[in-house]
């Protein structure tokens, strides 16, 4: 079995091409594959399987490194489609493929930049806070298919860069009955900020696609617009989302893939 790494802003996954849908991503797989000592190291595990519901097209399913499912991954969806157009199975330009409940439509040029769009990104109530380092951080539930919370940097707070996300930041469980991604942001203008993330399921990242939408969402309404573009710097590079009339989000930004190889056997086996 061979597999793929490829990364997005260096939020890294490792892509399983599985053009006749007959592997199964176990979370116990994603676990596996995704160690950085033992395993390929990744922040996910993304199987590319034709799609049960458009014989046309194709599945991305996806699976965090601590083998928990989410329902979206937007720098893995930008992955993804560089895969497709790279592997041959679809030309440049731009396409349809199926994610868990939906689909999505990418764009693939010739210049390393893939666009994604996400789902609509809705803004909840302010008022969850994250903990960090005994420190209260005061944000807005942010929903972007998957749950978010963003909470902006004031200037009585430490520096973006001086967060200490070595543990993950607390949140209440009956804000986030499953989980959240949480992003610490530092505001540059009204269209560029910097942001850090914990995500839900791997840890603090280079970077978060659905998490940079989430963000330009919060951005926009704080600088009173619904509708705009906002550059999203994170540790591992730029991504510019751009948020339409429907409250849709589109991201994009670099995805490259960067390696390939072929799995022991005994891994699959487990
Ligand atoms: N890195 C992703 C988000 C992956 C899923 C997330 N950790 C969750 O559990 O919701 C992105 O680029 O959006």
């Amino acid at each position: 079995m061979t597999f793929v790494k490829g990364h997005g802003t260096e939020n890294d996954f490792v892509l399983l091409p599985d053009p006749r849908g007959e592997l199964e991503l176990t979370a116990e797989l994603a676990r596996t594959l995704s160690d950085r000592r033992s395993g390929i190291g990744a922040d996910g595990v993304i199987r590319v399987a034709p799609s049960p519901e458009h014989p046309d097209r194709f599945l991305m399913d996806y699976r965090n490194s601590d083998g928990s499912p989410a329902e979206m991954c937007g720098n893995g969806a930008r992955v993804f489609a560089r895969f497709l157009v790279d592997a041959g199975y679809q030309p440049a330009g731009t396409f349809t493929f199926d994610v868990r409940g939906g689909e999505r439509v990418a764009t693939v040029d010739g210049d390393g930049d893939v666009s994604v769009g996400l789902d609509v990104v809705t803004l909840g109530p302010d008022g969850p806070v994250a903990v960090v380092a005994g420190r209260e951080h005061r944000g807005r539930a942010v929903n972007v298919g998957n749950p978010h919370l963003v909470t902006v940097l004031g200037p009585d707070d430490p520096e973006l860069a001086d967060l200490d996300l070595a543990e993950p930041p607390s949140f209440s469980a009956s804000d986030f009955p499953d989980g959240v991604n949480i992003e610490f942001v530092s505001v540059i203008d009204d269209d560029r900020v910097r942001m850090r993330v914990y995500e839900r399921g791997a840890g603090e990242t280079r970077s978060c696609g659905t998490g940079t939408a989430a963000v330009a969402a919060v951005q926009l309404a704080r600088t009173g617009r619904r509708v705009g573009t906002v550059t999203v710097d994170v540790p591992g590079g730029t991504v510019h989302v751009t948020i339409d009339d429907d409250g849709r989000a589109t991201l994009r930004g670099p995805a490259v893939l960067v390696y390939s190889g072929t799995l022991n056997p005994a891994v699959l086996a487990g």
